[in-house]
């Protein structure tokens, strides 16, 4: 499912209606029409909540599947009507219609006129005088009056949302440009206030589809009814917490034209790792397979105070499946880990006994990495006097493919104004796991900042500095260097637990180590990491007591 800003899909509507010559009107009245079915559905779940099947419904049903009147010949056959836009009891619905005056107000009077038709009440609220409106909106407008549509205007009459059972959000879509105003906020606010639920069309008006920023006000939607493409705001938080369900529903535009109108971001979904990134599970074990097969796993990291980031690390690894691995990590700390996971080898780094890294131990490090697979480091290093230069030196002194996160994403912050990319491309994967405070670093911006544009960061970030980035938080973005990008969508908010993030880098190291791409092995390890929090989180009852323990033992 390819995800969309704004200019994208006003181009992608570009070229469907004037190349490929689909009328702007088919697609508005398919998007009307997607809106009064998902209103519809709405209305049937609040009247028969978990959609209990009536014992009439249920004799009809019966009655179809066995051979009766309806099978004998020349008897009329079945006629029925249409039943995604028809209703049982239509009669004690009465919706409000707000009514922009763009084209989502245009997708808000198909929807009303469609309404109509399944018998249920609806009255248009206009935010400007209905002059106001253009080409296709108008002719809807102009439909709607001639079926005698009630219709109020703002500010010349008073809307009362007391009286109504629902309300369609058609103010504001992909054109909004900041904070709604005047008549706009005002009809938000009220419709907010009213208690009563709200289906917006598109995107829920006072959002900002690109980024997910929620201007004040804005409609906090049940159902979200996204049109053709799923809108970027829709899939970032603070956006996703105002969206309620969304439902993406095709209007005749061809999605395949995505790509190429520039969008390369997509929904992280089981089909998306299986297609698009080709992770194909059953090969991560073969008949005649031995622990060389899968992979050894040299983890650099923990010191005396966060030792226990390295052990997670190192038996997070072991859990996504690598043969072996090895933990590095100061002399001092090694007697007394000994045994805590006994899979696990270890190998001390002089320390001086201190307990801490230091510079000179990049030559044992890089001794190690020789005889394994994939490199990780960063979880519970510490900072230490040259450490920039120590990470350089990884960076450049070996092929393998490097997992940095936690501190070593630090030291990769001062690597320069330019970021990495002055230390030369490296000839295998790198993979950075920011959290959001670690983007800021390596971008030179506040955390604020990252979160306002999370995409675009990552994906400008990791085309710009050639590495694979995982911008962890909720909706982890993970972003390839050819500038193609996933949204994970697994994940709970207890996995903001002491440890998560090393587990994750643990885990990407893992299946790095079995043979898997850098995009593979972060978009499935971010995917792994969410669903083994939820599996985790169901065992325990209850997210908020979850420990990273438990992700590893979920996995
Ligand atoms: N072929 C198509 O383009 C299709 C579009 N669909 C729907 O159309 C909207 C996008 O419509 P557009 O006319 O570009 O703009 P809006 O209706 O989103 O904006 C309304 C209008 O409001 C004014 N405005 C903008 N920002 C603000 C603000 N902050 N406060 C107050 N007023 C504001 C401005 O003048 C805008 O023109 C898209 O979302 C779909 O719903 C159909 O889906 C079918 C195909
Ligand atoms: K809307």
């Amino acid at each position: 499912m390819y995800i969309v800003t704004s200019e994208q899909m006003r181009s992608i509507d570009e070229h469907t209606i004037h190349t490929l010559g689909i009328p702007a009107a088919s697609l508005m009245e398919n998007a009307g029409r997607a809106i009064a079915e998902e209103v519809i559905r709405l209305c049937r779940e609040e009247q028969r909540p978990g959609g209990a099947v009536r014992v009439g419904e249920l004799k009809k049903r019966q009655s179809r599947a066995h051979t009766g009147p309806g099978d004998w010949p020349g008897r009329g056959g079945d006629i029925t009507a249409d039943s995604a836009l028809a209703m049982e009891q239509p009669g004690d619905q009465q919706w409000y219609m707000l009514i922009g005056k763009g084209n989502n107000g245009g997708d808000g009077l198909v929807a009303a006129r469609l309404l109509l038709e399944a018998g249920l009440g609806v009255t248009l609220v206009y935010a400007d005088a209905p002059e106001a409106l253009r080409g296709e909106a108008a002719v809807q407008r102009d439909a709607a009056a001639q079926l005698g549509i009630p219709a109020l205007v703002h500010g010349r009459e008073a809307v009362d949302f007391s009286r109504c059972t629902g309300i369609v959000d058609a103010l504001l879509g992909t054109g909004s440009r900041g904070a709604p105003r005047g008549a706009y906020a005002a009809l938000i606010e009220a419709a907010n206030d009213s208690g009563k639920p709200v289906v917006s069309a598109d995107v829920p008006s006072g959002l900002n589809a690109d980024t997910g920023e929620v201007f004040e006000p804005c409609i906090q939607a049940r159902v979200t009814v996204c049109l053709a493409l799923l809108k970027r705001g829709l899939v970032q938080y603070p956006g996703a917490s105002v969206a309620g369900r969304i439902v993406v529903r095709a209007i005749g535009i061809p999605t395949r034209l995505a790509p190429e109108h520039g969008s390369s971001v997509r929904l992280l979904t089981d089909e998306v790792l299986r297609r698009a990134l080709r992770v194909d599970t059953s090969r991560l074990r073969v008949p005649d397979g031995h622990k060389g097969t899968y992979g050894h796993v040299l983890l650099a990291a923990g010191s005396l105070p966060m030792s226990g980031a390295g052990l997670l690390s190192a038996k997070a690894a072991l859990r996504a499946g690598c043969g072996l691995a090895t933990w590095a990590l100061p002399a001092a700390l090694l007697p007394h880990v000994i045994g805590t996971v006994p899979e696990l080898m270890l190998a001390a780094a002089a320390d001086g006994d201190s307990g801490e890294w230091n510079a000179a131990s990049a030559d044992a490090v890089l001794r190690l990495a020789e005889s394994r697979d994939v490199l990780a480091t960063g979880p519970g290093l510490g900072r230490f006097k040259g450490d920039t230069d120590w990470l350089r030196r990884l960076w450049q002194q070996t092929d393998r493919p490097l997992v940095i996160d936690a501190d070593a994403l630090n030291m990769l912050a001062d690597a320069g104004p330019h970021g990495p990319r002055d230390w030369g491309k490296r000839s295998a994967a790198t993979i950075l796991t920011p959290h959001p405070g670690e983007m800021g670093r390596l971008l030179g911006i506040s955390t604020p900042e990252v979160q306002r544009d999370r995409m675009e960061h990552a994906v400008r970030y990791a085309r710009e500095q050639g590495v694979t980035l995982v911008l962890k938080g909720a909706r982890t973005v993970i972003a390839t260097p050819s500038g193609e990008a996933y949204i994970n969508t697994t994940g709970h908010a207890g996995m903001a637990t002491g440890g998560a993030g090393d587990v994750l880098t643990g885990i990407i190291a893992g299946l790095l180590a079995q043979g898997l791409s850098a995009e593979q092995a972060a978009a499935f390890g971010v995917y792994l990491h969410g669903e083994a929090a939820e599996r985790a989180a169901l065992l325990r009852g209850d997210p908020s007591s979850l420990l990273t323990g438990d992700i590893i033992d979920a996995l």
